[in-house]
C-alpha cells in the first residue's frame, strides 16, 4: 500500500538523500527500449486514457475548465492559476511536439486527469552534455477524485510514452518538495496596481500604511526609458536567437533555441507572451525583455474575480543595464493592464529584485531532473537558466 510519504517517488530513478554522494553524474538508470511496456498502464474501471488535441476547441475547453477549477493554488488557497486556452496552445504546441504527450484521463467523456510533455534539449552543467528529454507540466487530478492514486499512474504513463521514444530524462518544477530537488528557487512580486492587490488580499496594509501611500510608493512613469525599445517583430528572430543562445551559456541549466523555437516562444501573442527588443542604430538589436500572462482566479472575493499577473520570462541585457531594462518591463506591464509583476530569483534576477522593490512571495518553486545525477547535488537559483510556465 502506497501510504508512506514519497512511497511512489522512492520507486523512481531520483537520487535519495544518502545516494547524493555515491551516484556518479549522469543518467541514474540506463534506458532499455526493449523493456518499455508497449501498452498503456491499467486504469481503474470507467477511467480511460485519451490524447487531448488542444487544436480542437471542445477538447481545449475541457482542459481549460479542468485546470481552472482544479490546478495549483497558493499556500493560503486564495488564488488559483487560470491558464487561458491561447496560453495552453502556446505552452504545449511548440515545434516538434508529440500528440501522445498531451495525456488525459476521462470518466464518461469528462476530463478528470491531465499531464503533458514537450520535447526539449537541455544543456546540463557544461557545454559537452546536452540531453534530449521531455519537459513535464500541468499534472492535474480533479479535486473530487483525489486519493485514488491517479497522479502516480499519470506520471508512469507519460514516462512510458517518453521512454518509448528512446528518451530517458525529464525536467519539471513544482511548489511542493518531493525527492529530490536540484534547486529551490523563490518567487518575488512587484506591485503595479497597489489598490487592487490590497482589495484581493494579495497585499496587506500595516498600521502606518495607507492605500494612497502604497500607490505613491509603487508609482511608475508613463513611458519606458530605453531608447529604441519596441515590440519584437518577425524580422528580429535571427538576432534574438543569437542573443539568447549566447546569453544562456553562462548558466548550468539551459535550453538551446532554434530560430523556429524563438519564433514560437517569443513572437508576441496577445494576452499570452510580450517581448520587447532594444533596437540601436542600423537595426542592431542589443537587448530584449519578455514576460508572459498568467492570471490567477481570486477564489472568494466580493469585488474581483481575477488577479492579472505578468511573469518574467527571459531577459537579455547586453548594452542596457539589467535594472533599467526590467524597470521598463514593469512600465510596459503596467501599461498592458497587469496588477503585479512576478519573477523567480533565477538567472540574473537577484540584480534587480531589491532595487525595483519586489517583495518575496510566501513559497518556493523547486526544479527537478528525472533520472539524472548532477555533478553538484544542488544548483544555486542563479545557476538556473530555464523558465517553466
Ligand atoms: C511553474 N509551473 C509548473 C506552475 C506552478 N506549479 N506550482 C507552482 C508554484 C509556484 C509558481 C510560481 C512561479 C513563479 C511565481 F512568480 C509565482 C508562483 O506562484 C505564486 C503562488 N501561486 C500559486 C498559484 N497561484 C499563485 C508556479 C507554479
Amino acid at each position: 500500500k502506497l501510504n508512506k510519504p514519497h512511497q511512489f517517488w522512492e520507486t523512481q530513478p531520483m537520487p535519495n538523500i544518502n545516494e547524493l554522494d555515491s551516484l556518479k553524474p549522469g543518467p541514474i538508470q540506463e534506458g532499455i527500449l526493449a523493456d518499455v511496456r508497449k501498452d498503456p498502464f491499467n486504469l481503474i474501471s470507467k477511467f480511460e486514457w485519451c490524447n487531448v488535441d488542444l487544436r480542437n476547441d471542445e477538447q481545449a475547453q475541457q482542459v481549460y475548465t479542468l485546470l481552472k477549477e482544479n490546478y495549483v493554488e497558493d499556500d493560503d488557497n486564495m488564488f488559483r492559476f487560470d491558464y487561458s486556452i491561447d496560453f495552453l496552445r502556446w505552452a504545449l504546441l511548440p515545434p516538434g511536439q508529440h500528440p501522445d504527450w498531451i495525456v488525459g484521463v476521462k470518466v464518461n467523456q469528462k476530463l478528470v486527469g491531465f499531464i503533458t510533455g514537450i520535447p526539449v534539449t537541455l544543456h546540463i552543467e557544461n557545454q559537452q552534455t546536452k540531453v534530449k528529454m521531455t519537459e513535464i507540466n500541468f499534472l492535474c487530478v480533479h479535486k473530487k477524485i483525489r486519493a485514488n492514486r491517479l497522479a502516480p499512474v499519470l506520471i508512469k504513463e507519460i514516462t512510458r510514452r517518453v521512454h518509448i521514444k528512446n528518451m530517458w530524462q525529464a525536467v519539471y518544477t513544482a511548489g511542493i518538495v518531493v525527492p529530490t530537488p536540484i534547486s529551490q528557487t523563490r518567487y518575488y512580486h512587484r506591485s503595479l496596481n497597489a489598490k487592487k492587490l490590497i482589495e484581493v488580499g494579495f497585499s496587506s496594509l500595516s498600521a502606518r500604511q495607507t492605500i494612497a501611500r502604497q500607490q505613491k510608493l509603487y508609482k511608475l512613469p508613463e513611458e519606458p526609458k530605453t531608447q529604441g525599445l519596441r515590440a519584437m517583430k518577425k524580422k528580429d528572430v535571427a538576432q534574438v536567437t543569437k542573443l539568447l543562445n549566447e546569453y544562456l551559456k553562462q548558466f548550468k541549466l539551459y535550453f538551446k533555441y532554434t530560430e523556429d523555437e524563438v519564433k514560437h516562444w517569443f513572437l508576441p501573442r496577445k494576452d499570452v507572451i510580450s517581448t520587447y527588443v532594444v533596437e540601436k542604430e542600423q537595426g542592431v538589436v542589443t537587448d530584449f525583455l519578455s514576460f508572459y500572462n498568467l492570471p490567477s482566479q481570486v477564489i472568494k472575493n466580493p469585488k474581483h474575480t481575477h488577479l492579472r499577473a505578468a511573469y518574467s520570462y527571459y531577459n537579455v541585457a547586453t548594452q542596457t543595464p539589467i535594472v533599467q531594462l526590467m524597470y521598463d518591463a514593469l512600465i510596459l506591464a503596467k501599461n498592458e493592464g497587469y496588477d503585479v509583476f512576478n519573477a523567480l530569483d533565477i538567472m540574473e534576477n537577484e540584480k534587480f529584485l531589491k532595487e525595483l522593490m519586489f517583495c518575496p512571495g510566501d513559497g518556493q518553486l523547486n526544479y527537478y531532473l528525472y533520472n539524472w545525477k548532477l555533478e553538484s547535488n544542488m544548483l544555486k537559483p542563479e545557476e538556473i537558466g530555464i523558465v517553466l510556465v
